[in-house]
This record gives C-alpha cells, sequence and structure tokens, in this order.
C-alpha cells in the first residue's frame, strides 16, 4: 500500500494565475480538453525512450496536481504507463474533499494491451489505499473480440480489482482524427466531461495536429487548453521531442509564470483552424 505525503498547497498568486484555464463547472456537449506536459529547454519530456526523467521542481509538481483535481480523468499513452509507472491520483489537498474525490480517473490509451497493469502497478495501488480511483485501459474493439485466453483472465483479474478495460470502436494507431473521436466520444458517454492529458510524446504531437468535428460538422481541435512547465535543463538529442508534425500558431491568452525555477505558459487552443 502507498501513503505518500500531501502536496504543499500552492500560494493565491499560483491559483489565481490558473483560474481562467480551469475546466468549466457546467459540462458542454463535448469533453473539455487540457494539454499538459513538462519540457526541457530543447523541447524534450525524457531523456530517451522509455526512460522516467523528472524535470517539475516541487512547485510545479503542485501545479500539475492542483490541475488533477479539477479534472474528470488524467490520459497517457502506453508508453508513459510502461516507463513511469505514475500513480495517476491527486496529492494536492483539496478542502472537503478526500483524495479519491479529488483524485481524476486514470486512463491509459493501450490498443493492444500492452500495459499488464496487476496489483503492483502504483495507481492500482493508489486506488487500494483509497488515494486514487481505479484506472481504465483502452483498447480497441478489434484486439477485444480476439483476445486471447491469457489475456482474458489477466483483465477478468484486474476488473475483479475495480479497473476496468473498455473496447473502444475507431481506437487504432494509424489514424488520429478518427482514433480521438472515438476515445472522446466514449469517454464523453462514460461520464468524463473534463480531460488533462499529460503524454508522451506521441499523444502530445498527435493531439496537437488533430481535428475532430464539432456539433455542426465542423473541423475543429479537440484541445481547449495548453499548459507547458518549461525546466531549465538541457535532454539533449536522444530526448523524446515534442515537436509536432506542422509549424502551428493557435494559442492565445497567453500568460507565463514562475513556478520555483520552472517557467509555467498556459494558453488557449483555437478550436477552428484554417488549416484542418
Ligand atoms: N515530461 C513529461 O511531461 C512527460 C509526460 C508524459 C510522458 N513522458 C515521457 O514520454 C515518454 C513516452 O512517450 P511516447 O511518445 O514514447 O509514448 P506515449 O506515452 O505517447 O504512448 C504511445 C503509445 O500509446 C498508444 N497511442 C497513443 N495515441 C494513440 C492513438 N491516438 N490511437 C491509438 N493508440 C494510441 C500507442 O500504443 C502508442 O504506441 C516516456 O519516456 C515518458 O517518461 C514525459
Ligand atoms: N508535469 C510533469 N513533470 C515531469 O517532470 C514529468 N516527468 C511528467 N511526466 C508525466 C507523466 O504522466 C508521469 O508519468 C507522471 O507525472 C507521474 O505521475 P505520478 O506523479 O506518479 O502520479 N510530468
Amino acid at each position: 500500500m502507498t501513503t505518500s505525503q500531501p502536496l504543499d498547497l500552492l500560494p493565491d498568486s499560483s491559483t489565481s494565475f490558473l483560474s481562467p484555464y480551469l475546466p468549466p463547472s457546467a459540462p458542454s456537449d463535448r469533453v473539455f480538453v487540457t494539454l499538459t506536459y513538462a519540457a526541457s529547454l530543447d523541447s524534450r519530456i525524457a531523456l530517451g525512450h522509455g526512460q522516467r526523467t523528472q524535470l517539475s521542481g516541487s512547485e510545479s509538481k503542485c501545479m500539475t496536481h492542483y490541475l488533477r483535481a479539477h479534472h474528470d480523468g488524467i490520459l497517457v499513452g502506453v508508453n508513459t504507463f510502461l516507463a513511469d509507472n505514475p500513480g495517476l491520483n491527486c496529492r494536492y489537498n483539496i478542502a472537503g474533499k478526500s483524495a479519491v474525490e479529488a483524485s481524476p480517473r486514470p486512463i491509459i490509451i493501450d490498443p493492444t494491451f500492452r500495459c499488464k497493469i496487476e496489483s503492483r502497478s502504483k495507481s492500482m495501488m493508489a486506488a487500494a489505499s483509497l488515494e486514487g480511483k481505479e484506472p481504465w485501459i483502452l483498447v480497441s474493439a478489434e484486439w477485444r473480440n480476439s483476445v486471447s485466453p491469457s489475456d482474458l483472465v489477466h483483465i477478468q483479474s484486474i476488473e475483479r480489482m475495480g479497473a476496468r478495460v473498455i473496447p473502444v470502436v475507431g481506437l487504432r494507431s494509424d489514424n488520429r482524427n478518427e482514433s480521438w473521436a472515438a476515445i472522446l466520444k466514449s469517454l464523453k458517454e462514460l461520464g468524463i466531461h473534463s480531460l488533462m492529458v499529460e503524454g508522451g510524446a506521441r499523444v502530445i504531437n498527435d493531439l496537437l495536429c488533430t481535428a475532430v468535428d464539432d456539433i455542426n460538422g465542423a473541423k475543429i481541435s479537440p484541445v481547449d487548453v495548453v499548459i507547458i512547465t518549461i525546466a531549465p535543463v538541457y535532454l539533449g538529442k536522444n530526448g523524446v521531442e515534442v515537436s509536432p508534425a506542422s509549424a502551428l500558431d493557435n494559442l492565445y491568452d497567453i500568460t507565463w509564470d514562475q513556478f520555483g525555477r520552472d517557467c509555467i505558459m498556459a494558453s488557449f487552443n483555437k478550436k477552428l483552424r484554417a488549416d484542418f
């Protein structure tokens, strides 16, 4: 069982800085998506593939957990799950809320169930010790329909512990627009109205260039807000890079603040873009 210490509270100046960018309290017809990650000065998020790399200082780590408390779900790609074994809970103390209530639902995109999540995974241990919620693993419907007997036993064992393996029709690795439309539709139906996306690079690079249909059929970005921690280090050319497939000029109402030694950029993302 984990018994993690709650993190320090942010000063009022920091919560005021973040407040315009938090998800609205009333849900809309779409999932509100906050894209957030920590990058080096050379736009790397890890030293190398599969390497957990701590970039955020203690103050910006508190910020991340404060943001987690304001979202229904927190999403990572399966490579991040495998590299970092993340807890994906909220360790920021929110007055009047238990740790489980404050924590978002961990969501892992994992079309072919590579994560092999089990009771000793940090997110499962956090849930078992009432410090977080049980994770949901989004797999492709095709994979789920032809699941092997051993994977089925594995799924049943983690579902008995409260996790869920959720088949998503349209979740595929080779078409980001179709994939993200399917992910967000499924999550909305499951009651996730606000989603914090933490990475890794594949997820971030994809999401920045993704277009989904709005209710009128117009192509829009699914991302509402972008919050980036910039840590004053270089990770070098072998690092895992965040760099979308094409140049983007889509951020507005941009604000910067310093959290300890890190800089935080918070901004809105234009929903409608000419190049979609
Ligand atoms: N600094 C940070 O803020 C931060 C945050 C998260 C992860 N990381 C680091 O990033 C690295 C992992 O990044 P990565 O790019 O290798 O992997 P990732 O975590 O983005 O996972 C990629 C995998 O997720 C699945 N996937 C993602 N999007 C999908 C989609 N739209 N449809 C279907 N499947 C999809 C696929 O299986 C894909 O191979 C790790 O080293 C981790 O430590 C850093
Ligand atoms: N904000 C941020 N700063 C970092 O320096 C870093 N490496 C990550 N990485 C995001 C990724 O999702 C990690 O896996 C979780 O930050 C670990 O999550 P936990 O604290 O175990 O819950 N995120």
